[in-house]
């Protein structure tokens, strides 16, 4: 029987493996972790992580062929594919901080590899990594190896949080990169027949180790350079009168657009999108490509402008001034069906108004009081790390509650997402601002935002 071992037990580890389980009942996969409470959570009734149809499909396979452990020496040993699903955030410190990816998860997942491992393994890069990792970890496994026969591969993920299970089910391609030698193509070989249990051939490619890293990184960028495109046209049409959703769909009628990632919002969130951009960047840079590096960086800019003018609409329409107003937050997670917060653009929404001291009001059924008092206390990039090893939120935010019940009626609704019914809200007495679409006459009289 093949054993798969998985490190890390988080958004893409336990998803991933359960399906991985449910799709292969030959296969013995086991899931592991440093973190105690994320395994107690994900061998309980109350899984760590809220995903639709995640429930159903770990409770078919656990303790059948999946299994949640701390005993990570054991289960490594035993592996004959062992997936590294590790943290991977943002620098925060020493060369390259604030962009570059931090491996230090990764790297301490290779030593003890390494060290435990006393038959050959192949090790898949689950986790999101710089081009090259695949060559830093070729050298920590080889270089004591006792003989044993490491193959690495490069296997991103792509599953989207809130539709995790649905995109592992049905994936629009599984990516797998490996060496071009004999060695290589047979470890390449046997993930590809993991895959082959539910994923149609033609949808398994199969690359070289750096285009496999790399393709997941520019994946990421074009998706959110679509979101930051769609972004900067919403400025332009309130700007114009003209109305984003409109002018969204006609430009995603052209077959070579498509329809897909062109909602206008105030601004992506997520544990990836700005994480792997900075790295992308940080890459472009070390390889001496600044021109290609300031492209993307622009990404980013527009989504930190798309976020602070959205902040910036709410005061100046409140007669530039929110200090002591009660504002209602409606939803903190970074997108709907999760209760993710990870770089949401809550948190800068939340900051830029509290900056003006609001008193704010947070409603998201997903999300702990707990979660929202150490994101708005947080520092950057600390999130990313596993939670056990967080520094811990000194002093709550007083300005801020947090509330079980959405019906509080303030005069003005700031939409973010373009999901409600303006003209209803405006019937009922609202004044209402929508992204990018045509301005309520009370905000056209109000200064103009940047
Ligand atoms: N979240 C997503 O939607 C998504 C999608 C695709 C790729 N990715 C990438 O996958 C990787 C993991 O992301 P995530 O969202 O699952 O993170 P996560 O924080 O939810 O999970 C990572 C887990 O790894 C554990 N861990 C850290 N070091 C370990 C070690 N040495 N041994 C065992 N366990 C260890 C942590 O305790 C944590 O539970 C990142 O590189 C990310 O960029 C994430
Ligand atoms: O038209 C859109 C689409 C998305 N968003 C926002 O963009 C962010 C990211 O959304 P989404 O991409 O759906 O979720 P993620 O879970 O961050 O997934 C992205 O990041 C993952 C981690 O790398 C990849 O695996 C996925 O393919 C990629 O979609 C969220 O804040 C969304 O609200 C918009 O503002 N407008």
């Amino acid at each position: 029987m093949v054993k798969i071992c998985c490190l890390g037990a988080g958004y893409v580890g336990g998803p991933t493996m359960a399906v991985i389980a449910l799709k292969c009942p030959a296969i013995e996969v086991c899931v592991v972790d440093i973190s105690v409470p994320r395994i107690a959570a994900w061998n309980s009734d109350q899984l760590p992580i809220y995903e639709p149809g995640l429930d159903e499909v770990v409770k078919q396979c656990r303790g059948r062929n999946l299994f949640f452990s701390n005993d990570i020496e054991k289960h490594v040993a035993e592996a004959d594919i062992i997936f590294v699903s590790v943290n991977t955030p943002t620098k925060t410190r020493g060369l390259g901080a604030g962009k570059a990816a931090d491996l230090t998860y990764w790297e301490s997942a290779a030593r003890m590899i390494a060290d435990v491992a006393k038959s050959d393994k192949i090790v898949v890069e689950k986790s999101t990594v710089p081009v090259k990792t695949a060559e830093a970890i070729e050298k920590i496994l080889t270089h004591n190896s006792k003989g044993i026969n490491f193959q690495i591969l490069s296997n991103p993920e792509f599953l989207a949080e809130g539709t995790a299970i649905e995109d592992l089910l049905k994936p629009d391609r599984v990516l797998i990169g490996g060496r071009e030698t004999p060695e290589g193509q047979k470890a390449v070989k046997a993930l590809k027949d993991v895959y082959a249990n539910w994923v149609p051939e033609d949808s398994i490619l199969i690359t070289n180790l750096w285009s496999a890293e790399l393709s997941k990184l520019a994946a990421n960028a074009f998706l959110a350079q679509r979101i930051s495109s769609v972004n900067a046209i919403s400025a332009l049409c309130e700007a114009t009168g003209a109305n984003v959703t409109e002018v969204a769909y006609a430009v995603g009628k052209d077959s070579r657009i498509g329809p897909k990632f062109l909602n206008a919002s105030v601004g992506f969130g997520g544990s990836c999108f700005q994480k792997d951009i900075l790295n992308l960047v940080y890459i472009c840079e070390c390889n001496g490509l600044p021109e290609v590096a300031n492209y993307w960086k622009q990404v980013i800019k527009i989504n930190d402008y798309q976020k602070s003018r959205f902040v910036n609409r709410v005061v100046s329409s409140m007669f530039n001034t929110v200090s002591g107003k009660k504002i209602a937050v409606l939803g903190f997670a970074f997108k709907k069906d999760t209760g993710d917060t990870r770089e949401t653009a809550a948190i800068d929404v939340c900051k830029g108004l509290l900056g003006d001291k609001a008193k704010i009001s947070i409603y998201d059924p997903q999300v702990t009081e707990d979660q929202i008092q150490r994101d708005l206390t947080m520092n950057k990039f600390d999130w990313d790390h596993p939670i056990h090893l967080q520094p811990m939120s000194p002093t709550a935010v007083k300005q801020v509650s947090v509330t079980w019940d959405a019906y509080e009626k303030p005069a003005f609704l700031f939409d973010g997402r373009n999901v409600i019914d303006a003209e209803k809200m405006r019937e009922i007495g609202f004044i209402v601002y929508s992204i990018g679409k045509p301005l309520d006459p009370w905000l056209k009289d109000m200064p103009a935002v940047a």
